[in-house]
């Protein structure tokens, strides 16, 4: 898929796939992440290319199938998180709302309005809405930003019990470490970087020994053990993370 504003190429011919399950879309600003999630929910229409849901081209998709929690929101502030999210059931063809509060620790706040919210519930009410009514997959756009620290950590729980029953893709400029997903994309500057899945993400992984004066050894048993045979000792030695081998694209 290609989509450029003026001489700006946005997309610039990106080609990828996500697994079922849990998967990240994961890019600096600017990469094309908004303009990818603008064109998937109609905002906006690509130059070129396809996009295929659960088999079918994206804009065959039902509103009971495919939901989105943006980053940014037009909601008008009076409405009501309870009666929101209910009618927003009703409207995807089931009211699971109560459910979903729950799950999402939104029963406290039930009946305040979105301007009544703190930054961090309007995130999670948000985040919540796209899960109503139960549709198959599901894109959050920076599904942790002005979320505390807790609030995120339960958040990730929720996210890898939802996703045995549907597909969930996170937008993000920022790596979550979450424990298990199922695929990832990285994008940069409008191209992919890496279009990982399963076994793949698994695989990543190695040690990183970082010693007093800053310097690191990755990866590499033969320097480590010729280092500490020269005396030199490790600070510490960790098991390189997902974060890590991202860290190396940017
Ligand atoms: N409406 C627009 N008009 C002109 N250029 C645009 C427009 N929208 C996006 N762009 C440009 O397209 C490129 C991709 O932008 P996009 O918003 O898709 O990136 P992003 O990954 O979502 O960034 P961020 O993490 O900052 O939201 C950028 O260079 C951006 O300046």
């Amino acid at each position: 898929m290609s989509k450029s504003y003026g001489d700006t190429k946005a997309l610039d011919n990106v080609s990828f796939k996500l697994s079922e399950g849990l998967s990240f879309i994961l890019g600096p600003n600017g990469s094309g992440k908004t303009t990818f999630i603008k064109i998937l929910s109609g905002i906006t229409y690509p130059d070129a290319g396809e996009i295929k849901v659960l088999g079918k081209d994206y804009g065959d998709l039902t509103k009971g199938e495919i939901s989105f929690s943006f980053e940014k929101t037009n909601l008008s502030p009076s409405i009501k998180v309870g009666e929101y999210l209910s009618a927003i059931g009703e409207w995807r063809g089931e009211d699971n709302s109560r459910e979903v509060m729950e799950m999402f620790e939104l029963r406290n706040v039930e009946s305040k309005r979105f301007s009544e919210l703190s930054q961090g519930y309007k995130r999670r009410f948000l985040v919540a809405s796209a899960f109503v009514g139960s549709p198959k997959v599901v894109f959050l756009d920076e599904p942790f930003s002005n979320v505390d620290i807790v609030a995120k950590k339960r958040m990730m729980e929720v996210f890898m019990e939802l996703k045995r029953e549907r597909n969930i893709v996170i937008v993000s400029h920022v790596f979550t470490n979450i424990e298990e997903i199922d695929s990832l994309v990285v994008l940069y500057n409008g191209k992919v970087l890496r279009n990982l899945h399963g076994k793949e993400l698994q695989d990543i992984g190695g040690f990183k020994a970082v010693f007093s004066d800053g310097s690191v050894v990755v990866n590499d048993l033969d320097e480590l053990v010729e280092r500490i045979r020269n005396g030199q000792r490790p600070v510490s030695i960790k098991p390189v993370t997902l974060e890590d081998w991202l860290m190396d694209f940017f």
